[in-house]
């Protein structure tokens, strides 16, 4: 069970305690100026009535996740984490049509062996803080999302994808010649089943809404102006759960996938540095991104 968790465990248990004592400030003011932040990449609207944030990623064009992306994004989390007065999170892109390209693939080209374990450190810390994370969180899926993308979503309690067949979600590393590592293919196997991760993982399959709908690597799909309701409205529901019990249960479920990688972070580090600056996947990260380029003329 994490700290935060224990420490709501304690709190109902000792009979309801008053959160704020005297002389501290009331909470609704403590709350609105220390977690209603924008820094250049994320933007985070807390509601300190409803105890919801959301997060809206605005790295144009395509909230890749970058070193700088990825380090605002656990700033952000971590203090909506830090907050108790913060009990769900919601995260959405500003971009059109994007959710998140994913990784940003020119971290991972042309670079030294030292950014490029920085860089994976960074991808390490955000997906051990949203799975791990004691709020509850939604991706509220508003655009195209592969490969880290589809894995922040997948790192969600709950998804709800834009019905827009032209968007698309999935762990497609396979295509730009790259492996997703064991902790994107377990997060993904705990969520749609090991048959359908193998067989997807393989193929880089990209699916589209209805299609993503079908295997369960989202649960809802909606039109794509309703996505921020349809979320604040699943929050409710989750809301309704008293917050020790549905983290005690979130936390068993998810523990021993974050014990795997907590347990061999220097050594997962090491294995992406040595993969991603071999030659020949050097030269399938080019040829990929000369693709994008193509995409375009
Ligand atoms: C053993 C195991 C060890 C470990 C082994 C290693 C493990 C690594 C795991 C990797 C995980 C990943 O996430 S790898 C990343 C995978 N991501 C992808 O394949 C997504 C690629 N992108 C797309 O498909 C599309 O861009 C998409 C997101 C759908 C949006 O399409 P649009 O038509 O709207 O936009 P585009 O015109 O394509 O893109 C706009 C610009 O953004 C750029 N761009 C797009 N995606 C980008 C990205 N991910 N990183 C950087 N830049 C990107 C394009 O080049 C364009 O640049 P300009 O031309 O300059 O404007």
């Amino acid at each position: 069970m994490s700290l935060r968790a224990a420490t709501r465990v304690t709190r109902s248990l000792s009979g309801l305690l008053p959160r704020w004592g005297h002389g501290q400030a009331p909470p609704l003011l403590f709350s609105q100026q220390r977690n209603n932040s924008t820094s250049p990449k994320i933007r985070v609207e807390f509601n300190p009535t409803s105890g919801v944030a959301v997060m809206h990623m605005q790295s144009p064009p395509v909230n890749s996740l970058s070193l700088d992306f990825l380090t605002e994004f656990c700033i952000g989390l971590e203090k909506l984490e830090m907050d108790k007065g913060c009990r769900g999170l919601i995260i959405t892109s500003s971009q059109p049509k994007v959710f998140s390209a994913g990784l940003d693939i020119l971290e991972m080209y042309g670079k030294s062996p030292e950014r490029c374990g920085e860089f994976w450190k960074a991808v390490q810390e955000m997906w051990l803080k949203l799975y791990g994370s004691d709020m509850i969180t939604i991706a509220a899926i508003n655009g195209s999302s592969p490969a880290g993308g589809c894995l922040m979503a997948l790192t969600c309690d709950y998804r709800i994808m834009a019905d827009q067949p032209r968007y698309t979600i999935g762990l497609n590393e396979t295509l730009l010649g790259i492996v997703a590592p064991f902790w994107f293919k377990d997060t993904m196997a705990n969520t749609v089943g090991h048959r359908t991760t193998e067989m997807a993982l393989q193929l880089g399959l990209l699916y589209d809404p209805s299609e993503a709908l079908n295997v369960g690597l989202v649960d809802q799909l909606v039109p794509e102006d309703q996505i921020l309701s349809a979320a604040t409205q699943t929050m409710t529901k989750w809301l309704a759960i008293p917050d020790h019990a549905r983290q005690i249960t979130k936390s068993m479920m998810r523990k021993p996938t974050i014990d795997r990688l907590t347990s061999n972070r220097e050594a997962d580090i090491q294995n992406f540095v040595n993969f991603i600056t071999k030659d020949s996947i050097q030269k399938s990260l080019r040829a990929y991104l000369e693709i994008l380029k193509k995409k375009k003329t």
